[in-house]
Formats: structure tokens, sequence, C-alpha cells
């Protein structure tokens, strides 16, 4: 089954050409990771396939539900998504469980009060992350690592078939990240595992459970395919257009710019 099917889709907003002409195809069993500098059109990709953004032209597939054809309410309840473009809808007030309860209906409110029964599937839910010590915490009260935990454990409480985590490490420090990256290994080997997509600024975040990369640069793909092909030093200079060097230590890939140590030494002169 293809999860994602992008064919020949551009997205323009006023004289910004922001996505240009994208070809992508995510078939059952990938997990991709799309990489790309600031302004490159990651979020905007993210909202195409929400369907929160509408492409300008070309043809977008999701879950095998064709874009146009009306039955997006229905899609939205199987994509959950971990990101701050989420992070910023809800009301300071909402309680820790009642916002993981949101995830439910893909909304950023309850519409009527549960009961305590209901929330428990929450609670359990914040317990099993990790993070049971944030039940009956208002959200505005929370750290940023906080608010994270409760967004992954938000866009888990639905099963979802496609889970989408856009910049998900943003504010966690050195040890929630790992925390992170654990819990994404546990998602990866349940038995109905969401089709995973990751993105990032930091190929160093790139894990060994995404198995396919996605580089984007000013709104087009400059490659897209499996992640041991692609992350090499030849082909992601050409994507960074600067020298860059790459160190793997232990699973993790960091990449260097080489014109760093160059301006490190004139600084220091
Ligand atoms: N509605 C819009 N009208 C005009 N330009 C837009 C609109 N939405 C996005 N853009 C522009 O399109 C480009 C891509 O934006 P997008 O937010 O998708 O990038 P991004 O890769 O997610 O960036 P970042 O990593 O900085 O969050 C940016 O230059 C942005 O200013």
């Amino acid at each position: 089954m293809t999860i994602i099917n992008f064919k020949n889709v551009n997205l323009v907003r006023g004289k910004k050409h922001i996505l240009r002409n994208i070809n992508w195809q995510v078939n059952q069993g990938e997990n991709w990771s799309i990489l790309g500098l600031n302004g490159s059109g990651k979020s905007s990709l993210l909202k195409l396939i929400l369907a929160e953004e509408w492409k300008t032209s070309g043809d977008i597939s999701v879950l095998d539900i064709k874009f146009g054809s009306g039955e997006i309410p229905r899609l939205r309840k199987r994509v959950s998504v971990v990101g701050s473009f989420i992070a910023e809808r809800f009301s300071s007030t909402i309680k820790a469980e009642n916002l993981v309860y949101t995830g439910k209906f893909n909304s950023s409110m309850l519409y009527k009060p549960y009961t305590n029964q209901e929330l428990d599937e929450a609670r359990d839910l914040l317990k099993s992350i990790g993070a049971g010590h944030l039940i009956g915490r208002t959200y505005g009260t929370l750290s940023q690592g906080e608010k994270q935990l409760l967004l992954i454990a938000r866009s888990l409480i639905l099963n979802p078939e496609i889970l989408i985590l856009d910049e998900a490490t943003n504010g966690l420090d050195l040890f929630a990240k790992e925390k992170l990256q654990v819990q994404l290994h546990q998602i990866k080997n349940l038995d109905k595992s969401p089709t995973m997509i990751y993105i990032t600024h930091h190929p160093d975040e790139i894990s060994e459970d995404f198995t396919h990369l996605l580089l984007l640069r000013d709104g087009q793909v400059i490659q897209a395919g499996v992640k041991k092909d692609l992350l090499n030093e030849k082909i992601l200079s050409d994507f960074y257009q600067e020298n860059i060097e790459i160190h793997q230590i232990r699973h993790k890939y960091f990449v260097i710019p080489k014109t760093m140590d160059c301006n490190f030494k004139m600084n220091n002169k």
C-alpha cells in the first residue's frame, strides 16, 4: 500500500513558489526523515499532507485517499502530528490528561466533559511514556520538554497510521532527546506501528529507525531514497551547497561544515 503519494505537486502563495514539482512516494514499512534548512518548505509539505494547505497543482493521496475526494475529515483521524504548530493551539489552562484525550478527536479542545474513566486512558498513556508525573498539571505551567511529552502521548491515543514529528526535539534537553528516540523505537516495534515521518534540521537526530530520507532545498526535492545511500559527504555537500564532513558516532551522523574550522581559526587569530 502506498502511504503518501505526491505527483508533480506545486504550492504557490502570492508571488512565492513554496514547493516546486514535488514527486514523493512513501510505501508501507518505510519510515522517512525530511531534512532541510530554514525556509526550505518542510512545514508547507507537512501542511499539504494534513490538508491544512491546498496544493496549487498536482496530485496528492494519503492512505489511499485522493485529495479532492471529500474524505479529508476521515483522513485527519488517521494522522497524528507532534510539533510546535500543534503545540500553540491549546489553551494554557487545559489539564494534561484532557489535552492528551483531545487526540481522540484530533481537535485542540474537548467539547464536553469526560468521565474519569475515559480520561484514565489518557493517564495510562502518559504513564506508559514516563510522563505520569504530569497528570493533573495545567498546560501553561509546563516546561517545553514537558509539553512535548504531552503531545507525544496525544499523538498516540488514536493509534494513528501516520505519525509526523515536526522538529519534535525543539526545547528538549540532551537526555529528553534520547528518550524521545527510545520512544520512537518502541513505537516502531509495535504490532501495528504507524508510518513515521521525522522532520528536522539536524542529521544527528535521524535514528536507525528511519529507513528513507528526503532532502528538501528551496521548495524542491534534491534527493529522496534509501537513507544509507544518501547520508554521505558527496551528496550532503551537494545538498547544502557547502563542503561538509560527516562524523559517525555509534548510530548518529554529525554533519560539520568544512568552512567552520577556517572561520574558527580566523576569529581566534
Ligand atoms: N502563506 C505564505 N505566503 C508566502 N510565503 C510563504 C507562505 N507560507 C510559507 N511561505 C514561505 O515559504 C517558505 C517555506 O516555508 P516553510 O515554513 O514551509 O519552511 P520550513 O522548511 O518549515 O522552515 P523552518 O525550518 O524555518 O521552519 C518560506 O520562505 C516561507 O516564508
